[in-house]
């Protein structure tokens, strides 16, 4: 990446590259990056929709791989210029155990540090999360807050708490001396709530709307905000963080860069309803329909059901005391950051980004049927 050699070709990896987020990353790399040479897309369960990737001009070697074995992760990042890390545990239901969350979101970004200091990778942008900052349990809000400002940050769930511990990892590795004397650098960005084509919860609401004959109901008050961005935003924004880290390192190394976009600051659901609202669904109430202490008292019957079923049967609804202080908490960014250090201005406007979600949900509610 030296300025002696501006044609050289480059080598990403992509870990997690299969998800939700993952896959648009490798699509963008692969439509916005002229310097790359080799895309390396990293996961434990490989998409078949790879294959396709792979009969275009840049080379696409797909790695089936788990980020928590170590000897893995090192064989993926040799000889790579630039790691992406977005691979991770996103659970917020009790689907897994919190050992495993913390495994995959901690121990997993530890191997990757490592795989970079022993394998001589300079440059690595990981795939934080607002949670690492909030919403936190008292319920305090955010209201379009930026990254100096001050907030109570107070994690107890393991998801917040092991994206906070791996963020905090990526961040202290920053110049570190890799393999061959040069220093790392690594940038953490912080996406809010992401949207778009492949958001399953989404798909899983549009679903759940049809069952009930066009239907949602209200559940949380219309005036609490909660940040969400679109996909293809956020891709785009790891992309150009990438490829600016090394002309930029004193600036960004070692920085923290909440992503967020034009989307409207609206309640989840009045939220949602952009998407669901042109699928026909309709949001029932202007208030919630159901008294808060209620909706509380549903998500503690929830998380007791899933501790006492948890040796029968794995009970994992949306509703739980977490998820319903997330939904509940007003959390919104606002901030030109990533701008001013690397240039980040929205790929897509608020119409493209939501237009391409609603065309996705469509179809993806339609296969269901
Ligand atoms: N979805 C959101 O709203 C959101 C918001 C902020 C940050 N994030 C972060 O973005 C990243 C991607 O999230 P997503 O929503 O695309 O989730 P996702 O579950 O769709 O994608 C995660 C990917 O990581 C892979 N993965 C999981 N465990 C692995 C392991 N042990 N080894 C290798 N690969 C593994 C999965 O197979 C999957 O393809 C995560 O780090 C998440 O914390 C997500
Ligand atoms: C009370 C219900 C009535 O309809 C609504 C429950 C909605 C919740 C399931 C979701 C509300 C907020 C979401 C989270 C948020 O958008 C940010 C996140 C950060 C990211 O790193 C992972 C996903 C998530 C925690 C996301 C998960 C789903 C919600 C809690």
């Amino acid at each position: 990446m030296a300025d002696s050699a501006q044609a050289q070709k480059l080598v990403y990896l992509v870990t997690g590259g299969c998800g939700f987020l993952g896959e648009h990353v490798v699509r963008m790399l692969l439509q916005r990056e002229p310097r790359l040479g080799e895309l390396r897309v990293f996961d434990r369960h490989l998409g078949p929709w790879l294959e396709e990737l792979k009969t275009g001009p840049v080379r696409v070697t797909a790695i089936q791989g788990d980020v928590t074995e170590a000897h893995e992760v090192a064989a993926a990042v040799a000889g790579a210029h630039v790691v992406i890390h977005t691979a991770g545990l996103v659970d917020v239901f009790g689907r897994a155990s919190p050992e495993t969350i913390h495994e995959v979101n901690v121990q997993g970004t530890r191997n990757v540090i490592e795989a970079c200091v022993q394998t001589g990778t300079r440059f690595l942008v990981y795939t934080s999360s607002m949670e690492v900052v909030g919403p936190n349990t008292k319920g305090h809000p955010f209201y379009r807050g930026n990254e100096d400002t001050l907030y109570e940050a107070v994690h107890r769930h393991p998801y917040p708490c092991s994206k906070a511990l791996a963020e905090r990892l990526v961040l202290e590795a920053n110049g570190r001396e890799v393999h061959g004397g040069l220093p790392l650098v690594t940038c953490a960005l912080r996406p809010t709530g992401i949207y778009g084509e492949g958001h399953q919860i989404m798909r899983d609401f549009y679903r759940q709307g049809l069952r009930l004959g066009g239907w949602l109901f209200r559940a949380i008050p219309a005036s609490v905000e909660h940040g969400r961005v679109y996909v293809g935003n956020v891709a785009w924004m790891h992309v150009l963080a990438a490829r600016e880290l090394e002309r930029r390192a004193a600036l960004m190394g070692g920085q923290v860069y909440f992503c967020y976009d034009g989307s409207p600051y609206k309640s989840y659901e009045d939220f949602n309803m952009e998407f669901l609202g042109p699928c026909g669904l309709q949001l029932v109430g202007a208030r919630p329909l159901l008294p808060y202490w209620l909706l509380v008292f549903l998500a503690a019957l929830n998380a007791l059901l899933q501790w006492l079923l948890r040796p029968l049967v794995l009970y994992a609804p949306l509703l739980n005391p977490y998820t319903l202080a997330v939904a509940n908490t007003t959390f919104t960014v606002s901030t030109d950051k990533a701008q001013r250090h690397f240039g980040y201005e929205p790929l897509f406007s608020w119409e493209d980004s939501r237009t391409r979600t609603i065309l996705w949900v469509q179809a993806a509610g339609s296969s269901a049927q």
